[in-house]
């Protein structure tokens, strides 16, 4: 028999009314398996927090089916709901208490036992190195400390589906690490994960699966090594020029993009050695400061895929229009891939 889900979305529509209706998701079907973490991934106005506006029961679908560990959203809320935690892209307000009594308070009112909550909270302000802050009242920390307490008001007694709307806005990047390792404990605990970011590039190493939302669409979803698997052949070369300075790239490399003095340009894998060979050359020269040769990355997939959206799927906008609009594929590649499916 097959495990039940934390989360499956079948075919989920949603459409906001109005003089020109705007179909924020389009048949979204997605799956979290308990024991794993999912990266949602898309622009701004892809339609990320109306899918898990739904999930958590506060918009009803148009159609389409929404099912946490089995139970039907919109038909038992209540069942549903006890299955989840949020953590939602706006902190919530715990004006009056210290991080530390925010998360014991909200350990409680999921019905943990006082022993059990504490010890839980002092487990996690010591994984996210929030113990100078612990007692701090909460008017007086940082955005980046008030991100992390709002974390672990959620983990504290997680559900069995675990929802962070990014969650790393805000957090220095060491304790953006200490972040990620508790996300995967989450998973490791037996939680299902729904991450949804803007961050590609560390989402690549902290989810196990991923799916891109584009206008309201799924157009892609997979595994990292799925979704990178059309780029297989393909390396990336970055160059670091010193000041003034131009990049005269080798006939085997093609200009991808170019941010003063850093440039980037694709090379075939089978081409690699010339590429480097003449990376090393310009650097003994003095023309590069340094350069690296790498494969192709879930962010390379991802702009690729989506690299358009910021135009055309700007906020206040165009979904009724791009209701109508395929998806992009990446130019080259098939539309569907035996890994990664393209859709
Ligand atoms: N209540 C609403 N009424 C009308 N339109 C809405 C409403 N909520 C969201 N939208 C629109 O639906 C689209 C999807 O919005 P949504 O907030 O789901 O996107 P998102 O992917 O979460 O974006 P972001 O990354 O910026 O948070 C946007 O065009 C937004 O303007």
């Amino acid at each position: 028999m097959t495990a039940v889900p934390a989360l499956d979305v079948a075919d989920v529509t949603k459409t906001f009314g109005g003089r020109r209706p705007l179909r924020a998701n389009d048949g979204v079907s997605l799956t979290v398996p308990e024991g794993a973490v999912v990266g949602l991934l898309g622009h701004n106005g892809a339609g990320k927090t109306t899918l898990v506006n739904q999930v958590a029961g506060l918009l009803l679908p148009d159609s389409g089916s929404l099912r946490v560990v089995g139970h039907d959203v919109v038909a038992h809320p209540e069942r549903s709901r006890r299955e989840i935690s949020v953590q939602a892209q706006a902190n919530v307000p715990i004006t009056g208490l210290t991080p530390r009594t925010a998360i014991e308070l909200v350990g409680r009112i999921r019905g943990g036992s006082r022993r059990d909550v504490a010890r839980r909270t002092d487990g996690l302000i010591e994984a996210l190195d929030l113990g100078q802050w612990a007692s701090t009242p909460a008017h007086k920390v940082s955005g980046g400390v008030a991100r992390l307490t709002a974390f672990a008001m959620t983990a504290v007694v997680p559900g069995r589906l675990v929802i962070l709307d990014e969650p790393t806005n805000d957090v220095d990047p060491v304790r953006r690490r200490l972040l990620w390792t508790q996300i995967k404990a989450l998973a490791d605990d037996g939680a299902g994960v729904l991450l949804v970011t803007h961050n590609v590039r560390e989402a690549e190493h902290a989810v196990d699966d991923l799916v891109i939302l584009d206008r309201g669409r799924v157009i892609a979803h997979g595994t990292v090594a799925e979704l990178t698997h059309p780029l297989r052949s393909t390396l990336q070369l970055d160059v670091d020029l010193p000041p003034g300075r131009t990049v005269a790239w080798p006939p085997c490399a093609t200009e991808t993009g170019h941010d003063g003095l850093r440039a980037r340009a694709s090379v075939p894998a089978a081409r690699a050695a010339e590429a480097v060979a003449w990376a090393q050359d310009a650097v003994d020269r003095g023309d590069l400061d340094r350069y690296s040769v790498t494969p192709a990355s879930l962010e390379d997939v991802y702009v690729e895929l989506v690299g358009a959206a910021g135009e055309t799927g700007s906020p206040g906008g165009t979904h009724a229009d791009a209701a109508e609009t395929h998806a992009p594929v990446p130019a080259g590649h098939d539309a569907d891939t035996t890994e990664g499916t393209l859709r």
